[in-house]
């Protein structure tokens, strides 16, 4: 019988306060087995401040209360990857390769920002991945989301140490493939009002999907809606923990361990309560290497099997990914997730 699914708690304090080597290697052997076994981990002993990231949901909480007309005005073109997305703009299934279940857009609603040029010095972007921002006029938003983007980007880099220690990899490895990463925070709020559910529907917040980067840094409500696909073959509800941040491997980890460690299926279906969905935030920090930059197995993986992903740029995947969402494209390099996600939704 399979374990039950559990996302295992991990303490990041020995890798954010710098304790020894040894106390760090029990965290990286933690990782290790969490990235191999699920592909998402709560992670506490982060460090992020909680009046950020209550700065950050005061800053969301702002902007998606105003009008469908205002929010509007902050629409960037789709390729940049950047501002508004209304609800029922994108659908994730499609980044995978498969036609969405019910055929209905995802009901999210969403705000990018990202890194630009201008955050890596000597950096000259010749592609849209580094397009600078546009910052809502609601009050303080970018002061208060600028704050949680630094921390989550701090996150993702001590995770990303910690995961060179786990994978027995020179940390300098990662560290050159992300000096000028394509950072991008998706703050996202699920919430349509009364009157726009069809009971009948199967009500999809955001649609099955990997993370495409190397690793994400989730921060959401602890409200029910976020479910991770088991090595079961099942969907089961995820939420942080008190305190926690949640994190999860996108395709670049599991690329890059040729699938030792797990880029997880994971989907939203907020609770309808009374006829009305159940409000629910999560803001998702994607830490998706250079744009430029050449996704391989490592060699160590290599050791062990036949590699089983092409060598491709982190621009040519990211761009296929995004096709599938915006376009309405199937992306048709993601054979190897469409065979998981076919496996269980049939
Ligand atoms: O809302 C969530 O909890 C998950 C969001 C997510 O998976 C994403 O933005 O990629
Ligand atoms: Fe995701």
């Amino acid at each position: 019988m399979a374990a039950p699914f559990v996302v295992p708690t991990v303490d990041l304090s020995p890798y954010v306060q710098d304790h020894g080597p040894a106390e760090r290697a029990v965290v990286a052997a933690d990782l290790a087995r969490a990235c191999r076994e699920v592909g998402f981990i709560q992670v506490v002993g982060h460090g992020v401040p909680t009046a950020v990231t209550d700065g950050l949901a005061a800053a969301m909480d702002d902007f998606f209360a105003q009008d469908l007309a205002a929010k509007k005005r902050w629409v960037r073109p789709a390729a940049e990857n950047r501002g508004y997305s209304p609800p029922k703009s994108e659908s994730l299934s499609y980044t995978l390769g498969v036609d969405p279940v019910t055929r209905m857009n995802d009901f999210f609603e969403a705000y990018n920002v990202g890194a630009s040029d201008d955050d890596y010095p000597g950096f000259t972007a010749t592609s849209d991945d580094y397009a600078a921002n546009t910052w809502p006029d609601t009050a303080d938003f970018e002061p208060r989301v600028t704050a949680y983007f630094a921390e989550a980007r701090r996150v993702a880099h001590v995770l990303q140490d910690a995961f060179a220690d786990a994978l027995g990899t020179d940390r300098e490895r990662f560290a050159a493939v992300s000096d000028h990463a394509i950072n991008v925070l998706r703050m996202n709020n699920y919430a349509l009002p009364p009157g726009e559910i069809d009971l009948g529907a199967d009500l999809t917040g955001m649609g099955e999907h990997t993370d495409f980067g190397f690793v994400t840094v989730l921060w959401a409500d602890q409200v029910a809606g976020l479910q991770v696909l088991g090595q079961d073959g099942t969907w089961h509800d995820v939420m942080p923990a008190d305190g926690a941040l949640l994190v999860n491997l996108g395709d670049i980890a599991a690329r890059v361990t040729n699938d030792e460690w797990m880029s997880t299926l994971h989907r939203v279906k907020p609770p309808v309560v009374d006829g009305t969905i159940r409000r629910r935030r999560s803001a998702a920090f994607f830490h998706d290497w250079n744009a430029d930059a050449l996704i391989e197995t490592l060699p160590a993986a290599l050791e062990r099997g036949e590699a089983f992903y092409e060598p491709v740029t982190v621009s040519e995947h990211v761009a296929a990914k995004l096709r599938g969402s915006r376009a309405g494209v199937k992306n048709p390099s993601a054979a190897r997730e469409q065979a998981r996600v076919e496996a269980v939704l049939g």
